[in-house]
């Protein structure tokens, strides 16, 4: 079958993310106490952090600004070749707005946005995190003992990205960048909801139709991942004790069977935390699993669990005007 189109595997995984908060320390206090990361780093507006199983020195940024929303997302590629031919792909589309020498944790990075102007960046070079005597752990395949505060997440999992348009994101997504689209809602034809995902996981990153079609697009929502569904019960606790709004409490999702939860921390933008992270795909020739959007309430969203509010459905960050007049 010679004409067979083979995918890419050039991209490899979500390094990590950049958070805007207006209210920077308590966006901090929320991660560091409540879920359990470490600060690994400050500087200037900036502070980095990441979870404990980890393995680069952070996987969140969080950056003082006016309003929350996205600073960026960072994809790690698998070899400085498979970058190289990335950064083709993308300045291709005309998306590419060019390298910066590297952050904190990282080297040189391509940055460039989605079609709906979600800033990302490109990059393989990267530090990992190097545990001291204090938090050395025997459990080898461990990248740093288990925090003794909050309910500890394990790691970063994934990004779900608000859009006027989805589905020209996930074409850009697949095409330049060699995602495979997992699960997607259709409404009359249109994709107004989409998982891609580089790795067995259902998604590394997810875009879903936002109501204010004239906007850039949003942030959605960033996901750490427990790995055991329990956890969201002890964390739902602690946070209702630390008056953390909870948007969905613990729920099991249709789409991806992920077991879920969604929380605002203090700053705005919504956390999602993952017990487990769903079904795994392991066959090369995956279908893509088509839901119509009649079906998805009660099926899609959540499987198990309470009805998600119009809120999930309508809020991203940074919040509209148009929202600020219809809350009042
Ligand atoms: O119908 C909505 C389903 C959403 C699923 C996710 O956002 C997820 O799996 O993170
Ligand atoms: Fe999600």
């Amino acid at each position: 079958m010679t004409n067979f189109k083979e995918p890419t595997f050039d991209v490899a995984q979500l390094a990590h993310v950049e958070l805007f908060s207006p209210k920077p320390e308590e966006t901090i206090d929320f991660f560091e106490r409540l879920l359990g990361m470490q600060v690994t780093a400050r500087a200037g507006q900036s502070v980095y952090l990441r979870a404990y199983e980890d393995s680069y020195v952070n996987t969140l940024k969080i950056t003082e600004a006016k309003e929350a929303g996205l600073g960026h997302a960072a994809w790690r590629t698998h070899s400085p070749q498979a970058l190289e031919r990335r950064v083709k792909a993308v300045e291709a589309t005309g998306l590419g707005k060019g390298w910066i020498d590297g952050d904190i944790g990282h080297g040189a990075a391509y940055q460039f946005t989605t079609p709906d102007g979600h800033p990302m960046e490109l990059l393989f070079d990267v530090e990992y995190y190097q545990p001291t005597d204090k938090d050395r752990t025997k459990l080898l395949n461990r990248a740093s003992k288990r925090p003794d505060r909050g309910v500890p997440v394990r790691r970063l999992d994934h990004i779900n990205c608000m859009s006027p348009n989805p589905g020209k994101n996930e074409q850009f997504m697949v095409d330049a960048l060699g995602f495979r689209v997992r699960e997607q809602i259709k409404d009359n034809g249109n994709t107004i909801g989409s998982w891609v995902s580089v790795s067995n996981l259902v998604h590394e990153v997810a875009f879903v139709q936002q109501p204010q079609i004239n906007e850039p697009g949003k942030l959605h929502h960033l996901c750490y991942w427990y790995g055991i569904p329990q956890q969201l019960y002890e964390v739902s606790d602690l946070l209702k004790e630390n008056n953390i709004h909870i948007e969905v409490p613990p729920n099991k999702h249709g789409i991806s069977q992920a077991f879920c939860m969604y929380v605002y921390e203090p700053g705005g933008n919504r956390i999602e935390l993952f017990g487990d992270a769903g079904y795994l795909i392991t066959d090369p020739t995956f279908k893509t699993v088509v839901w119509d959007m009649k079906d998805v309430p009660g099926n899609g969203d959540t499987w198990i669990g309470s009805a998600f509010p119009d809120s999930w459905w309508n809020r991203g960050t940074p919040v509209s005007t148009q929202e600020l007049v219809t809350s009042k």
